[in-house]
């Protein structure tokens, strides 16, 4: 457990997978200066290292913050992913330890719904592979198996922000488009929702996965499923590696069931730009490879480093822990009173009577008092009108059940 009081210039903030600059701007703009940028992220060893001194860490994709990482993580106040995936955190174990988690949810979607976009064009033309053959001085100048994209029909698996855009700028085009969703989803434009898996596999020319990892998603794309599609039709994934057996969807290409794929994610995917990338993939002509960068624009970035970093940087300033994807989410007014205190504890019965009880017996009267719960925590915020809330500060970190309390002046 830990208990922080600290002012802003002790605040150590780590950022790795070479963040955009907004992000340190938007963070030093609220007064953070005390910040740690690194172009890549870190084996588990360096990272446990460097993770035991800092209190707001900054991650993308490729740093695992797994639950033996976390433990060492003694300080850790939040994790920003500058990302939508937050897969690579192990969201219970850092909930368990009160380390909040925020994520940009929006701020990328355009850049991969564009890059999908892209990618059907050049698939459904076959010029991934006259590209290869014409790199090789191969001329294929023919129109067999070149197609337009327009009257074919799209199957959108995961109908979210990503889908939803994909299919209104599909149809923009002049394609048909239809989704599988585990939700019943409003359906913008002409887009149909259809009730099975198996019927979007069957009756799509192209297939865009938007998914995110989970159990159910965990090679929801394998030799069954790519067996169902139409004879040459297209799959395209841009969501998460583990969604496709690669394997499978290698030999379906081989055979020429499947015409052609784009893919940007992988199962396994390299650490930093020095490493190998090795996939079965490898070699296809008929298969766009892309180092991860569906979300990797300049204006994604951008906009993802302003955003999560803002987030992290209310967190520290007011305990505002809006759109948190880990923790109960509280949306607080500006702390303008003398102190600020925020609890973080295990929901069991009599903590909050404790808390309380701690203010009465020291006489501190509380100003306003904000709680939320899930299953698992409770988060209150307390604000009282005194400059001296350290006595009750005290005592509120030794109730039974309290995993991590801030001081704010
Ligand atoms: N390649 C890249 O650089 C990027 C990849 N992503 C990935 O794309 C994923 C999707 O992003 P968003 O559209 O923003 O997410 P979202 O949460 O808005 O939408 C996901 C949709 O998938 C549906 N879904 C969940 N499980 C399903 C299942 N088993 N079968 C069918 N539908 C299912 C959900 O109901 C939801 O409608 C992210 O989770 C992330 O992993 C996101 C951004 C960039
Ligand atoms: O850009 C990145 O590092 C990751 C993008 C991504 O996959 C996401 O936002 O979930």
């Amino acid at each position: 457990m830990e208990n922080i009081s600290l002012a802003k210039h002790k605040i150590k903030i780590l950022l790795l997978e070479g963040l955009h600059p907004s992000s340190v701007e938007t963070l030093k703009a609220q007064g953070y200066n005390n910040i740690e940028t690194l172009k890549t992220s870190l084996p588990e060893n360096e990272l446990i290292e460097k993770i035991k001194d800092v209190h707001f860490i900054g991650i993308r994709s490729r740093t695992d913050l797994n639950a033996n990482v976390l433990k060492h993580a003694q300080k850790l106040i939040a994790v920003g992913c500058f990302c939508i995936g937050t897969n690579q955190v192990d969201l219970v174990a850092a909930k368990e330890k009160g380390i909040a988690v925020f994520n940009a949810p929006f701020s990328n979607t355009r850049s991969v719904a564009e890059l999908v976009l892209g990618e059907i064009l050049l698939l459904i033309r076959g010029i991934p592979e006259k590209s290869a053959n014409a790199h090789r001085g191969v001329w294929q100048k023919s129109a067999i198996g070149s197609f337009e994209a327009r009257g074919k029909t799209l199957g959108i698996i995961g109908y979210g922000h990503i889908g939803t855009q994909l299919g209104i700028m599909a149809e923009n085009i002049g394609m048909r488009v239809q989704f599988f969703d585990i939700e019943n989803k409003l359906t913008l434009g002409n887009a149909s929702q259809v009730a099975s898996l198996d019927k979007l596999l069957s009756t799509s020319d192209v297939i865009s996965l938007h998914v995110p990892e989970t159990a159910s998603t965990q090679n929801m794309m394998g030799e069954k499923q790519l067996s169902k599609m139409k004879q040459g039709a297209i799959l395209i994934n841009a969501s998460r590696g583990t969604v496709v057996d690669l394997n499978a969807l290698t030999d379906a290409l081989k055979s020429k069931h499947i015409g052609g794929a784009a893919i940007d994610v992988f199962p396994v995917e390299p650490k930093s730009n020095d490493e190998e990338f090795i996939s079965p993939l490898r070699g296809l002509d008929n298969v766009i490879l892309t180092p991860h960068v569906g979300g990797s624009t300049q204006e994604a970035q951008e906009n993802i480093g302003i955003e999560v970093a803002g987030k992290l940087a209310k967190y520290s300033d007011n305990g505002s822990t809006l759109s948190a994807v880990n923790v109960p989410e509280v949306s607080l007014p500006e702390h303008t009173g003398r102190s600020r205190i925020l609890h973080i504890h295990k929901n069991q019965p009599g903590v909050l009577t404790k808390i309380n009880e701690a203010f009465a017996k020291h006489n501190i009267n509380i100003a306003a008092q904000y709680l939320q719960t899930d299953e698992k925590i409770g988060y209150v915020v307390i604000d009282v009108e005194t400059d001296d809330s350290n006595t009750a500060f005290d005592e509120l970190k030794l109730i039974e059940g309290t995993v991590k309390t801030r001081l704010l002046h």
